[in-house]
């Protein structure tokens, strides 16, 4: 794992082997989203291009439900950094209104809904390209102690 010069790990090289966006991880999704505000909120708004392969097929021709599940804690998830908050996945539900489709580019956001405490939602879209949304999530995070994060994981640590 790559180490500042006080080899201390920063957050985003301990987040490297994340399965949906960390770089460091040869099987994830690799996943990268663009920031911004939502329009008539202001509050913070994060988007990604996804475009899948047979690798995550549920259905055929059609993503796996779970991975959809994944892309969406995924996306609520980049939405508590811009929120100064580290915070982990308490419930999330999710709709699956129509299938969605592999080797094809769909746009994945969410957007911060609001705070109570320790507890943000969110909420998060899939749309295809002619915009017809295909699946959608509210999500609840809770804000963490940053101890709960391990800073040096390794597969000797993991018992591997
Ligand atoms: C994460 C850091 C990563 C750093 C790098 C970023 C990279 C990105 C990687 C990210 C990867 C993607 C992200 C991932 O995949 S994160 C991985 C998946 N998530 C987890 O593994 C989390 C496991 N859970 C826990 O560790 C604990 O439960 C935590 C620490 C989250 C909270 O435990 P804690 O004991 O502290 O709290 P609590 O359980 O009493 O609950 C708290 C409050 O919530 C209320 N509540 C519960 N349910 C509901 C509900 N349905 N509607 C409304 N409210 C609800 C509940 O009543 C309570 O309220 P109150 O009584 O206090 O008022």
């Amino acid at each position: 794992m790559p180490m500042n010069d006080n080899s201390a790990p920063t957050l985003d090289e301990q987040a490297g082997h994340c399965f949906a966006c960390g770089p460091a991880n040869p099987q994830g999704l690799h996943l990268h989203f663009d920031r911004s505000e939502h329009p008539e909120t202001g509050h913070p708004t994060v988007t990604a291009t996804v475009n899948l392969t047979r690798i995550y097929e549920g259905p055929p021709g059609y993503i796996h439900g779970g991975i959809i599940a994944t892309l969406f804690d995924e996306a609520m998830s980049k939405l508590n950094r811009p929120l100064d908050t580290l915070a982990m996945t308490r419930h999330m539900e999710v709709d699956y209104l129509r299938p969605s489709p592999l080797y094809q580019d769909l746009t994945l956001t969410a957007t911060h809904e609001r705070r109570e405490g320790r507890k943000l939602f969110h909420s998060a879209q899939l749309h295809n390209a002619e915009g017809t949304l295909l699946a959608q999530a509210e999500g609840l995070f809770i804000a963490i102690n940053p101890a709960m994060i391990p800073s040096n994981i390794t597969p000797e640590k993991a018992g591997h």
